[in-house]
């Protein structure tokens, strides 16, 4: 994928960063003690600049690079007239750049064994970074505690935090802000790691995008700069079936309204056309309660097959409200049927009841999925949902939630959005995405109607499925962060306003092609 240039959304794994270290050492002009001088005094500028009244900083040094860095930062700090205590644990491999640093910091050293920090002091985690091995224990854990009613600026990553899953091991500290290096890791943005890093700042240390470009990372932050130039914008002359059409199934008569708060979601995201299919027993209650929105009837398959016939919807949305059962599989396995070339259906998004519907029957949703010329397929579990479709990738100790969305991707034939707080985008070609930018408001009844919404309006207007559901996660994310307290589903189709006219004047200034 070619992201803009300064955009820096690669998320690279701990090895993809080492890989990146050493074709950046390899291609010079820096070599490895120069780029650990940039990080180092990356890090010292930062305290600097946000801690200009710190009594004393205790910086503490791990045996690797990590600490190495953390060796470069207190001779910095030092330099520049900070009062700097160095607490050391274990020895920098001889020969290493480590080693060099510490030959080059001239301060005492001292056992972290004996660490001991005054309140208002600040504290510089540079215990472990990408090598942390294993769970925090001893000095190290003891350290954390210490430091737990301190300021501390975390090197790289909060050491206790798992640079690749977010996961903590063992302990972690929680930092005020984590200074990390050329590119972020998933354990900055997935939780809880996410959580421990405070402010996350990106550091420039000499590596440049070329060599991040050769890694060839297929994880990405979930930013608008990833799809905003895929984003829809209207042409003048367009009308209403050229933006798009969406038909949402609707459930039984006393559960319709996730699927028309879907449908209004949809409309908001720029859809030209909605329609709520229903269930000839709930046509009433969906019309008492539509009015842009268009209403049919979908009781049977061949219902369905007409409606595509004649109607010529260019995305589905199926699963909110909707019931678990036969009736949703046979839906869902109708629209997948059909071909996305020639004005066919793009895609389908399948939430809530119509995942939990292929509890014991996945293979068949990503045979469906997986025909050449298929519709594009989104699924957006939660948790509990994704322990449905997947409970032996759920269980894998050893995957992250990362490793989980990318396995039940190529395993499915389709784009998965793995919801929460840290909610993945993960695609069958092993491109994902994490985002972070919610908030807790959006854990409300009827949130996630409106994401799958969101999801077939950017589809049915002509986004790949992976965009569109990078997007939609990002935009349904913005909008209940910035309504904030009080939110209900059903606010959030008009909160997506303000949003989506930013994203649309942002779009207009992106070049084309
Ligand atoms: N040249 C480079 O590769 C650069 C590396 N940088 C720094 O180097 C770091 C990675 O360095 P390393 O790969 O040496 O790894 P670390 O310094 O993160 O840790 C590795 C060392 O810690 C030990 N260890 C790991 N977990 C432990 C635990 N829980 N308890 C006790 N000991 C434990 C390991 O056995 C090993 O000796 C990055 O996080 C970054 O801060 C930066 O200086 C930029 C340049
Ligand atoms: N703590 C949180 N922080 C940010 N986003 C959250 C949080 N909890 C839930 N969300 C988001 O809210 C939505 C909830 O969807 P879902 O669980 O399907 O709820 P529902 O079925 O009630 O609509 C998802 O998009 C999820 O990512
Ligand atoms: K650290």
């Amino acid at each position: 994928m070619g992201l803009p240039a300064g955009a820096n959304l690669e998320i690279l794994s701990p090895a993809e960063m080492a890989e990146a270290d050493r074709l950046a050492i390899a291609a010079g002009p820096l070599d490895g003690y120069g780029l650990m001088q940039r990080a180092g005094e990356a890090v010292a500028a930062v305290v600097l600049a946000r801690y200009p009244a710190a009594s004393r900083v205790h910086v503490l040094c791990g045996p690797g690079n990590n600490g190495g860095d953390g060796y470069v930062v207190a001779r910095v700090l030092a330099e520049a007239g900070v009062s700097v205590a160095v607490w050391a644990e274990g020895e920098p491999r001889a020969g290493s750049d480590a080693a060099i640093a510490l030959a080059r910091c001239r301060l005492e050293r001292r056992p972290l064994e004996a660490f001991i920090a005054e309140p208002g002091s600040l504290v510089v985690d540079a215990l472990y970074g990408a090598g942390l091995s294993r769970a925090l224990s001893g000095d190290a854990a003891r350290a954390v505690e210490i430091a737990a009613g301190l300021s501390v600026v975390a090197v790289d990553l909060p050491s206790g935090v798992s640079g690749e899953s977010g996961e903590i091991l063992g302990t972690a500290f929680c930092a005020a802000a984590t200074v990390t290096f050329a590119r972020k890791k998933p354990g900055h943005l997935l939780l809880p790691g996410r959580e421990h890093c405070g402010e996350v700042m990106l550091a420039d240390i000499g590596i440049r995008n070329e060599v991040i470009e050769q890694v060839a990372a297929r994880t990405f932050e979930n930013e608008p700069e990833l799809w905003l130039s895929n984003f829809p914008t209207p042409a003048v002359d367009t009308h209403k079936y050229k933006r798009g059409h969406v038909s949402v199934f609707s459930g039984g008569p006393s559960a319709t309204g996730a699927a028309r708060l879907s449908a209004l979601a949809a409309a908001r995201s720029g859809a030209g056309a909605v329609t709520v299919l229903s269930p000839a027993n709930a046509m009433q209650v969906n019309a008492a309660h539509l009015t842009s929105i268009m209403l049919r009837k979908a009781d049977t398959v061949e219902d369905v097959q007409e409606v595509i016939g004649d109607r010529r919807p260019s995305a589905f949305v199926l699963g909110p409200g909707f019931g678990i059962g036969d009736k949703a599989r046979d839906f869902a396995l109708a629209v997948l049927a059909r071909k996305r070339q020639d004005g066919g259906v793009e895609g389908l998004v399948l939430d809530a009841d119509g995942i939990t519907s292929f509890r014991n029957t996945v293979s068949t949703l990503s045979e469906a999925a997986g025909r050449p010329d298929a519709p594009a397929l989104i699924i957006t579990p939660h948790e509990g949902e994704f322990g449905r479709l997947f409970p032996d990738i759920l269980g894998d100790k050893k995957l992250s939630k990362l490793a989980k969305a990318r396995a039940a991707a190529a395993r499915a034939n389709a784009v998965i959005v793995y919801k929460g707080a840290d909610t993945v985008i993960a695609a069958p070609d092993s491109r994902a995405a994490i985002n972070a930018n919610g908030a807790p408001w959006l854990a409300t009844a009827g949130s996630g109607d409106v994401l799958s919404g969101i999801s077939a309006a950017l589809l049915a207007q002509g986004m790949q499925a992976f965009e569109s559901a990078c997007a939609a996660v990002w935009i349904h994310a913005e909008a209940g962060r910035r309504f904030g307290p009080g939110l209900t589903a059903e606010d959030l189709p008009l909160a997506l306003v303000a949003v989506l006219r930013e994203l649309v004047e942002a779009r207009q200034k992106v070049p084309i092609g």
